[in-house]
């Protein structure tokens, strides 16, 4: 298995056309390796939303390659037909069927709004991805419990996402994203509505199975309290980017506080 999970290069994603363009990802080169949490930061506007939606296939890029790595044995599950595929996939050539196949087993999406279903139960929403994939009501549910006791969410199995705090619904959101077991683990501001105690928690939750399991994480955040847990910090600025030390970051994040969202 190799090491580098993601392999993006040259990447560039243009919104609109004649003049009224935006360049929201400039000419932008990166890889994830397994077991590393990497952090995209840099002001509102930046790109790093546009970035991830690039990576995690929702969004086609204006040029640029995105190389995802999958082995054979995942390769069949993601193309209609099981062709000897293996190796590296190229996002930019599949389909959308193939992408959506792709996304369920190899990559987990944490957001900052949780995201999760409103009328169904922690152990429900939990469930959900491994039913998409076909696994039997019972054998999703056994593995659903199992993961949200681990996560320390025993007493809330059969709550509705209202009747939890933000902080155990970002655990169940992560519940949800570790489900399948995928490679990649995507989340775009996982912190931002969580006070110091449980963004610290969920970040440590999120750094601690990317080490244990040899996730491939990458986060999108403003967050200076989660620099400290970041192997890599990727800053950017106009569609571009720079990898920043520790400190440098920390520095940069003082002066690049969050837009206010209308
Ligand atoms: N669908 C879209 N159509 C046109 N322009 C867009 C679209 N989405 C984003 N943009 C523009 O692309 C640029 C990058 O936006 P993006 O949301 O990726 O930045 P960001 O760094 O994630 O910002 P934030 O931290 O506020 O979420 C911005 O100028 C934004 O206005």
């Amino acid at each position: 298995m190799p090491e580098i999970l993601i392999k993006a290069a040259n990447l560039t994603k243009i919104y609109g056309s004649g003049r009224t363009t935006v360049k929201a990802v400039d000419n932008v080169s990166l890889t994830l390796r397994r077991g590393e949490v990497v952090l995209l930061m840099g002001p509102s506007g930046s790109g790093k939303t546009t970035l991830l939606t690039l990576l995690s296939g929702l969004l086609r890029p204006t040029s640029g390659s995105i190389r995802i790595y999958s082995s054979f044995h995942a390769s069949r599950k993601v193309f209609q037909f099981p062709i000897s595929a293996h190796g590296w996939l190229e996002l930019t050539e599949l389909s959308q069927d193939e992408l959506a196949k792709l996304r369920l087993e190899k990559m987990g999406f944490i957001f900052q709004h949780f995201n999760l279903l409103s009328s169904l139960t922690a152990l429900e929403n939990v469930m959900v991805p491994l039913l998409i994939k076909g696994v039997n009501k019972k054998e999703a549910k056994e593995r659903a419990k199992r993961l949200l006791v681990e996560l320390g969410l025993e007493d809330r199995l059969n709550s509705k996402p209202e009747k939890l705090s933000g902080g155990e619904q970002q655990r169940v959101s992560i519940a949800r994203a570790l489900i399948t077991d995928p490679d990649i683990i995507i989340a775009d501001e996982p912190t931002a509505n969580l006070d110091s105690t449980n963004g610290r928690e969920v970040i440590e939750l999120i750094h601690d199975r990317a080490k244990r399991d040899g996730k491939g994480v990458i986060i999108a955040t403003h967050d200076p309290r989660i620099v400290d847990f970041a192997d890599r910090i990727l800053y950017m600025e106009d569609g571009k980017i720079y990898e920043k030390d520790n400190s440098q970051a920390k520095k940069l994040l003082l002066f690049t506080k969050e837009k206010p969202k209308e």
